[in-house]
Order: structure tokens, then sequence, then C-alpha cells
């Protein structure tokens, strides 16, 4: 064997030996148990004013978002947004492993932060501060793929099973982080009585210049058409799949040779999982929960 060669098995090997994560509940949303535990110390969280905070449903596109509200705010300094790995820049606010609250706290400000909170679980001191929040939502069908697979791959949540019992799964809202179709409802609700810029994953794919424009003004910042096409061109998937510090490449959680965490980066992939009678079964439940509300996704481009 090589040293490489090796080397992964010996990584591999070491990943297999992680216990997977237990789960437990807050109101009724599934959450890691370790976040539940020290739910006091999340609910009283302490935003300030000028904390912009990052929200959406795990594999929404978040790290995506991340990296264009990080360049826009560095005005398109590349080499300044790969002083650190995504998760260092922005503390992820309920995540135990990587002390979210307490790297908040330590974080000068003005500060970026990320959450897959649902909104009923968002600490208070975000509406009472008023603080301005990105939101990114992904049709349903793509997200419970992307989420199935990043299951298969990270040691942080638990196994996700087989791909049939992971729809189950899903449908039901026993993941973590809950219910997809209550966390895009309830944050798309909130965005009448506050400042919440609402992304979609499939607009951003379709039209990258205007969706990072969108965020600019709500950022308020005023940068120049060439800075823009920067942007676009670093925050594409095949720049930040090879970006170390957008791949979660040394979270030794994951195990990318199962499924990399930059995996296809396309709309529509639900078409190679889902199974006809499955689709079948989606629409019909999909009709019944969205039947109150306006928001409506493209499932292909
Ligand atoms: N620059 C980019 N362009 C398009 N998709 C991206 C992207 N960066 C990440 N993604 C995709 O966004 C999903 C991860 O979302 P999150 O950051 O919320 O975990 C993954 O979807 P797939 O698993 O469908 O490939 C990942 O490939
Ligand atoms: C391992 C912790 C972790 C990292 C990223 C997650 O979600 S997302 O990729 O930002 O959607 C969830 C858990």
């Amino acid at each position: 064997l090589t040293f490489i060669e090796k080397n992964r098995e010996t990584k591999e090997l070491e990943w297999a030996l992680i216990p997977p994560r237990e789960v437990s509940q807050v109101d009724g949303v599934f959450l890691e148990k370790n976040m539940c535990n020290n739910w006091d110390k999340i609910w009283n969280f302490q935003a300030k004013p000028d904390d912009l905070l990052i929200a959406s449903y795990p594999k929404a596109g978040t790290t995506w978002t991340q990296e264009i509200v990080d360049l826009i705010q560095n005005n398109g300094d590349i080499e300044n947004s790969r002083r650190a790995p995504i998760h260092l820049r922005h503390p992820f606010l309920e995540w135990n492993s990587f002390s979210g609250i307490d790297e908040a706290n330590a974080m000068p400000s003005p500060r970026t932060l990320k959450t897959h909170l649902p909104i009923q679980l968002l600490p208070p001191s975000f509406w009472e501060k008023k603080c301005k929040i990105i939101y990114v939502a992904r049709n349903a069908k793509d997200n419970m793929v992307s989420y199935y697979y990043f299951q298969t791959m990270n040691k942080g949540l638990p196994d996700p099973g087989s791909w049939d019992e992971y729809f189950e799964t899903f449908m039901s809202g026993k993941v973590m982080w809950g219910s997809w179709f209550d966390h895009v409802k309830g944050w798309w609700k909130k965005k009448d009585s506050h400042p919440i810029l609402y992304l979609f994953y499939e607009e951003m794919m379709k039209d990258p210049k205007r969706e990072i424009r969108k965020v600019m003004e709500f950022l308020g910042k005023n940068l120049k058409e060439e800075v823009l096409d920067k942007i676009v061109n670093n925050t594409s998937f095949a720049v930040m799949k090879n970006n170390p510090m957008t791949n979660y490449i040394n979270d030794i959680e994951m195990n990318h040779s199962l499924s990399p965490f930059m995996r296809k980066g396309v709309v529509g992939d639900w078409k190679n999982q889902f199974t006809e009678d499955q689709n079948k079964r989606f629409n019909e439940d999909y009709e019944k929960h969205m039947a109150d509300t306006s928001l409506s996704f493209f499932e292909e481009l």
C-alpha cells in the first residue's frame, strides 16, 4: 500500500470507530442530545443588533450562502476569505462540537453566525435586536437526497439506514432540526415582519449574479460589476469543491470517500434517487403540507 492509501485506510478505520451522536428533542423537534442538554445556553444567547444570521434547513445551500456573504463582506478579497475554515468564520450557533455559542461570544462584532434552528427555536434576542437574517431554502426532494447522503458520511448525525427507510423518516420530520415543511414555511411567514432575505437554491443556480447582487444590497454594500463577477466565479461549485476552507475536508466526523461534502451541486438529482412510487407518495403529502402557504419551489431548472 502507498502512504496515501495507508493514510486513507487509517482515517476510515478511525471514522468507523466514532460512535454516532445521540438524538433527543426540544419542543418536539429532533436535535442532537448535547444541544438539548445545553438548551438553556442556546436559548439565552444574546444577539447584537449588528449580527448577521445565516439560517437554513440542513443541506439547502448554507455553505454556499456563507461563502457568498463572506466574500461580499470582504469586498471580493479571495485571500481574506481563505483565512479559516467556514465553520470558524461563522460560528454554528447550536452545534456544541464547534462550541458555537462560546465561539460567537468570543467573536468581535460585526459577527456573522449560522443556524439550522426552526423559527420557533431561534433564541428570542435575534428578534429583540432586529438582526438581519438571510434564509436559504431548497426544494424538498433535492434537500432530502442531499441530507440522506450527508447522514451516511457524517458521524455528527444519526445513521440514516437505507434510502427507503430514510424517505419515511424525512417525511415524518423525525430528522435533526425537524420537519422540512415546518422549517421553510415558518421562516417564509416570518419574513413579513422581520428583515429576512429569503433565498432559493434553485434561483442561485439559475442566476448566481442576480442572487449575489440581492445579498449585496441586503447587506448595504455596493460592489463593482467586476467584483461581483469574481464572487460568482469563486463561489461556483467547482471552485468551492476544491477549496479546503469550504469543503469540510479536515472534519474528522465526515467520511468523504462515502459521499463528499461537496457532492453534486445540481437541481433535480432527486430523479436519480426517488422511485416512481416514492415520487407519487411525496407529491400527495407535499400538497397537504404546503396547502397553507404561498411558498413554492422549482424541482428542476
Ligand atoms: N457553490 C455551490 N454551488 C452549488 N451547490 C453547492 C455549492 N456549495 C455547496 N453546494 C451543495 O449544497 C449542498 C450542501 O448544503 P449545505 O451547505 O446546506 O450543507 C450540497 O448539495 P448536494 O448534496 O445535492 O450536492 C452541496 O453540494
Ligand atoms: C458535523 C456538523 C454539521 C456540519 C454541517 C451541517 O449542516 S450543513 O452542512 O451546514 O447543512 C450540519 C452538521
